[in-house]
């Protein structure tokens, strides 16, 4: 999909008395209205952080110790956000992270993501927690870029068999996500005792997986809640170690990227392992309270790569300007959470789209007024750190 920014601009500025009724512009707004339409328990899951949530905090404020330096008389006519990854063109350097569990959110879940992403062009990381099975989410689809999230299950044939179903269903690389084997400490939904897997939200891809089912006492649709409690005990993988990523590696050769790396020395560990990609993460601050944010983590880990495979980013990206200054400091491109969450609970699909697209626009303004015509062209002469 192209984005003219500048005509969606326009539209929104000649839309006169119809502004009001129109899709929120902001984060802010997302927000407010998911907040309207949701009730307290999911609303909260979703805006939720560990602890006291200073991580999740600190990945909104990182991005305020950086400045973006524009220069000026450049020809700025044509604008080129595309990127390449494992061999694919993308039109933006954008990603939808891999989110669980939506049907809390939107009664289509996953299936409104998937398609919206489909129409932008932009890869969609489909979560292991996913309501949907990732066959239908693949159907949905087409041909369109998809990647497979994995929680790595305790047990080698359940990681065997969602990897399997995932190549086969034409997922074209694998996120090994690593800062959740145990889930964080996480108020809000303590305090709203929820968790929405209990009910069976987010376990289509374990109740619909013959490997899950057969170590079930009895059908997943009989005691959903036992089942939930099985998926969930498989999921707290808490022995999981770079031996057992080297077994995860040994079964793909998709592309195979790691989720949840913020020290550089972890990064050079996935590296000598035989990663393809790193996604530097601390999962929006839903996991570690205090710990760095991602923006912070970029450069030493951008410094220990050197290159050598790509870097994607996220966790506290709302707008254009976050978008630059992450690949100012050395991601190739950069995930977006919350927002989709958000729109998808207020407008489902279209809401999705509309989030993206509004980002897309905000990027390529920001980096056009900053004087550059393309996001090749961004590197770390882009900003300058004032704190
Ligand atoms: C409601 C919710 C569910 C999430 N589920 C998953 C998941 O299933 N797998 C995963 O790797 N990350 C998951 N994440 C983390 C996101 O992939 C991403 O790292 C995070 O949302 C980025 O931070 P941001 O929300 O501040 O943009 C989830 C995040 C949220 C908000
Ligand atoms: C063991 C799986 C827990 C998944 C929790 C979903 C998630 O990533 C999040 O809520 O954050």
């Amino acid at each position: 999909m192209t984005i003219h920014s500048e005509d969606l601009q326009m539209n929104i500025y000649q839309s006169g008395d119809e502004a009001a009724k129109l899709l929120p512009v902001s984060f802010d707004q997302w927000e407010n209205q998911a907040k309207k339409v949701l009730a307290a328990a999911p609303f909260g899951y979703v805006h939720g952080a560990a602890g006291a949530g200073d991580t999740e905090r600190g990945n909104v404020e990182a991005f305020q110790k950086y400045k973006i330096r524009p220069r000026v008389c450049c020809d700025i006519t044509e604008r080129d956000l595309s990127i390449s990854l494992f061999g694919n063109k993308i039109p933006f350097p954008i990603l939808l992270a891999p989110i669980g569990v939506n049907t809390i959110l939107h009664p289509d879940g996953e299936l409104a993501p998937a398609k919206a992403s489909a129409k932008l062009g932009i890869p969609y990381v489909l979560s292991n927690v996913s309501s949907v099975p990732l066959e239908k989410v693949a159907e949905a689809m087409g041909d369109s870029v998809r990647w497979f999230q994995l929680y790595p299950p305790k047990d080698h044939d359940l990681t065997k068999s969602f990897i399997k179903r995932a190549e086969a269903s034409g997922f074209t690389a694998i996120v090994v996500t690593v800062d959740s084997t145990l889930l964080g400490w996480r108020e809000t939904d303590l305090r709203n005792a929820y968790l929405p897997f209990l009910t069976g939200h987010g376990m289509g891809n374990y109740f619909s997986d013959p490997v899950f089912c057969s170590s079930l006492k009895e059908a997943p649709d009989k005691n959903i809640k036992a089942a939930a409690l099985k998926a969930l005990e498989e999921g707290n993988n808490t022995c999981f170690t770079w031996r057992k990523l080297d077994f995860i590696r040994e079964q793909t050769r998709l592309p195979l990227l790691i989720k949840g790396i913020t020290h550089p020395d972890d990064a050079i560990m996935a590296l000598e392992h035989g990663v393809d990609g790193i996604i530097v993460s601390n999962h929006g601050g839903r996991q570690l309270d205090g710990a760095v944010a991602t923006l912070d983590s970029l450069p030493s880990i951008s410094e220990s790569i050197q290159g050598k495979i790509p870097i994607l980013m996220d966790s506290g990206i709302r707008r254009g300007a976050d978008i630059l200054k992450a690949i100012a400091l050395g991601a190739t491109a950069v995930l977006i959470g919350r927002p989709y969450a958000y729109a998808l609970a207020v407008a489902g699909e279209t809401g999705v789209q509309e989030v993206i697209k509004h980002l897309v626009a905000e990027t390529e303004l920001q980096l056009a007024i900053s004087g550059r015509s393309s996001i090749q062209e961004v590197d770390q002469s882009l900003v300058i750190k004032v704190k």
